[in-house]
């Protein structure tokens, strides 16, 4: 689950609630631990071309430096409970901007200007009056009352990042989305948390921490991803078949899958529909339980079973059969009118989609005690040969 990414900052929500007192003897982190932090993934992230993440390190760094010239005085003093009233709304404001607007690519002059401009931002807020226009709008000015700051703790504060944490959190888990999404609501969770403790001393430096490492884990993410996942099907790649297959249990069986005429099919309907087949029988393998599927490459696919038992095997390998084959592949006519309002006469004459089917065959076998992964992939293929020879769309186990 792609929420593994906001462990950190969930470790420091959780402290900071269940465990406050750890908070003051906390040893220090090393010094510049922030800036390490941010800097090895800048590094990362560049090495690996994985541009996006630079503008959340511009976030979390510009934000860490204006706590830090700003907030460490005592909040009685009138800019410094300002530029405290302030921070949540900018926080809010920037977080939620740099999640969901698209974003200029970095290596155009665009994209170094949101990058500097979002570093630079938000020490503006150490004047006064920018910072005033935040306060208008700040929770724990609105939502908490009059005397918050004789409180020992910001109730307002709490109650807005509990419902905007809460709505940004419900919206990733519905998306399914990947792990840089739910290391950015995480950063700003944790820069949230430290408001909450502000009190604290060091309570920036570990929320800064807490943010940077969110990144790195979904900076780790992407690498295994890149490196073993297959961007067309999801599914994972042969890097990751092979290693599977240096490791089969003494029970198993593989099976090759290759769609039919694939060929003709991209000639006649274009590579896009191609990978559409493609990405459609990624989802379906998926969604079969009793193996693991992985992309061996091309059109073909590799089916893991841990289990040696052949009646089950044909089954499940039947099933995928007949279902790819029964899939209506809908397709829009290639031949669509140009202008809108053509199409809209087009639209009411005759159905725009088209339907297709595709189908697959399939060779399978069981392991051997002596096989290796490269002869028991070798007999898989010659059983899907066969199949392919004895007419297509079938089943071979052997
Ligand atoms: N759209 C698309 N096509 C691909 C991809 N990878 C491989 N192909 C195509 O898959 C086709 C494979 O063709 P062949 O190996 O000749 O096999 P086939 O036409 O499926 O014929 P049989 O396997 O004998 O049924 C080639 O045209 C490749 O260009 C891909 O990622 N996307």
């Amino acid at each position: 689950m792609a929420i593994f990414a906001a462990l950190p900052a969930i470790i420091w929500a959780l402290v900071v609630w269940w465990f406050p007192s750890w908070l003051q003897p906390m040893p220090l982190p090393v010094p510049g631990a922030v800036s390490a932090a941010l800097g090895l993934v800048f590094l990362i992230a560049a090495f690996f071309r994985q541009w996006h993440w630079f503008y959340w390190c511009a976030w979390i760094g510009g934000i860490y430096a204006t706590i830090q010239l700003g907030l460490q005085q005592p909040l009685a003093q009138k800019e410094v409970s300002q530029l405290y009233e302030a921070l949540p709304v900018w926080l809010s404001l920037s977080g939620l901007l740099l999640a969901f607007v698209k974003k200029p690519l970095l290596l155009t002059a665009r994209g170094v200007l949101a990058f500097v401009t979002i570093g630079i931002l938000p020490l503006l807020l150490l004047l006064p009056a920018v910072a005033d226009v935040f306060v208008l709008l700040s929770p724990v000015g609105i939502l908490t009352l009059p005397n918050w700051k004789e409180s020992s703790f910001p109730v307002g504060l709490l109650l807005w990042t509990l419902a905007m944490g809460g709505v940004w959190a419900t919206y990733l888990f519905y998306k399914a989305t990947s792990a840089f999404a739910w290391s950015q609501w995480a950063a700003w969770l944790a820069m949230m948390i430290f408001l909450l403790v502000v009190q604290h001393q060091q309570a920036s430096t570990w929320a800064a921490l807490a943010a940077a490492s969110g990144l790195l884990l979904a900076l780790a993410d992407q690498m295994l991803k890149l490196a073993y996942i297959d961007e067309l099907t999801e599914l994972p790649q042969r890097r990751a078949l092979m290693s599977q297959l240096q490791h089969l249990r003494k029970r198993s069986a593989v099976c090759m899958l290759d769609v039919d005429h694939f060929k003709k099919f991209n000639d006649r309907y274009g590579h896009e529909v191609g990978d559409q087949v493609l990405r459609l029988l990624g989802s379906i393998l998926k969604s079969h339980r009793g193996f693991k599927a992985y992309r061996y490459g091309g059109e073909e696919f590799t089916l893991v079973f841990f289990h040696s038992d052949e009646a089950k095997l044909k089954d499940v390998l039947e099933s995928v059969r007949s279902e790819v084959a029964n899939y209506p592949l809908k397709l829009r006519e290639p031949s669509r009118p140009k202008s809108k309002s053509k199409g809209k006469e087009e639209r009411g004459k005759k159905d725009e989609t088209k339907t297709v089917k595709v189908t697959v065959s399939l060779g399978a076998t069981i392991r051997k005690p002596d096989d290796t992964a490269d002869s028991i992939l070798k007999r898989a293929d010659e059983n899907l040969y066969a199949a392919k020879k004895a007419g297509r769309n079938r089943v071979l186990v052997k």
